[in-house]
């Protein structure tokens, strides 16, 4: 019996004494294996698919009995995505401050992410930096909400817009080298690029569909963002997660034309075209007047996994930065990094800043 006391005492102090070593060379130690009720806003936040096929492969898990550690190796994620902020003056060196053209996402880059899709509003702050970045250089929003609805966050008429993952463009009419500056600003009167537009119909019907199978299931919503279609559900409980899931891919099923992709607490319904993000920002290029001109730097910000094809055009390009913004490592085709809204806010109050002295 001493003899069993004495190799219990043993194993409790060996097994304190790992911990602490764990966490002193970095691990995160946590002694619940439930998922906390607000994981969705910590750093754990779902890319990639719904909970149970959750954590992002950059994080190492391991998992014992009782105790999770998870090693979130932010800092040596930014040796490879360095943060925007600390390296701005070494990206603006020797770039002329006439040649860049802003692209930005809204959610989770301009706004921060909330529960209420309704509610995801821009500070003043954010858009008083906004508004002077566009009197600086040309500046394009590229978000996955309708294009009319995120102009309605931003409240701003010198930028283009693009909703629906850039399926619906309101391009400038004219180049940028065949304008003053004051036509760069849009005020609306652009020209409108639709490329799904022959999908409306189905994408209506559709919405009716999932309206109808969402009934049962409590905090999942739908938001119509005209060419696609958002099932949300970051307020459904997870034990519901499959159940609604299932049902919306029955819903698609009978839409052999659509697809279903899937971002922050949200399934995205869209038509199958080959257009995304990354073709939005070619053609803002294009109709500026700017695609086959080395001589200007497109800069994108995004949060998201529709913003990777972005990111993507980018560094195939070789032309530009592509910053992505994320407060936990994440693989990622962006070169540069910014943890949160916040340092997005800090970021293009600098780049105005850096434009108005040179
Ligand atoms: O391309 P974006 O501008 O980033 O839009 C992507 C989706 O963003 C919104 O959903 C996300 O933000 C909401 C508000 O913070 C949050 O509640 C939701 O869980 C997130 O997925 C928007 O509501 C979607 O329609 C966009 O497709």
């Amino acid at each position: 019996m001493k003899h069993m006391l004495f190799l219990l005492i043993t194993f409790k102090i060996i097994k304190k004494k790992l911990t602490k070593l764990r966490e002193r060379m970095g691990f995160q130690t946590t002694h619940n294996t439930k998922k906390s009720k607000d994981d969705s806003n910590n750093a754990h936040e779902q890319q990639h698919s719904l909970i149970p096929r959750a954590l992002n492969l950059t994080h190492h898990n391991l998992t014992t009995n009782n105790t999770k550690f998870i090693h979130s190796g932010y800092d040596s994620w930014l040796v490879t995505h360095p943060s925007a902020l600390s390296l701005f003056d070494k990206m603006m060196e020797g770039v002329d401050e006439k040649r860049i053209v802003v692209f930005l996402d809204y959610d989770g880059t301009l706004s921060p992410i909330v529960n209420d899709p309704d509610r995801a509003f821009m500070s003043d702050e954010m858009r008083a930096a906004v508004s002077e970045v566009a009197t600086y250089f040309p500046t394009a929003i590229i978000s996955g909400r309708g294009r009319e609805k995120v102009k309605d966050f931003v409240k701003l008429n010198n930028l283009y817009y693009a909703g629906s993952h850039g399926m619906d463009i309101m391009a400038p009419s004219v180049p940028i080298n065949q304008c003053d500056k004051t036509t760069l600003h849009t005020n609306g009167n652009g020209v409108p690029f639709q490329p799904a537009k022959k999908f409306l119909p189905a994408i209506q019907e559709i919405l009716k569909r999932l309206e109808n199978v969402i009934k049962g299931i409590e905090g999942a919503s739908i938001e119509d963002n005209q060419f696609c279609i958002s099932v949300h559900f970051r307020q459904v409980h997870e034990k519901d997660y499959n159940v609604l899931e299932e049902k919306v891919k029955s819903v698609l099923e009978k839409y052999p034309l659509f697809c279903m992709t899937e971002g922050k607490k949200v399934m995205e319904i869209r038509p199958s075209i080959k257009w995304n993000k990354g073709n939005a920002l070619e053609y803002f290029l294009e109709t500026l007047g700017l695609s086959n001109s080395n001589n200007f730097l497109p800069l994108y910000i995004g949060d998201d996994k529709t913003d990777e094809d972005a990111f993507k055009v980018i560094r195939s390009r070789g032309q530009g930065y592509s910053i992505i913004v994320s407060s936990t490592p994440r693989e990622t085709c962006a070169l540069y990094s910014l943890r949160d809204p916040s340092e997005v806010l800090m970021f293009l109050s600098r780049l105005a800043k850096w434009r108005k002295r040179s």
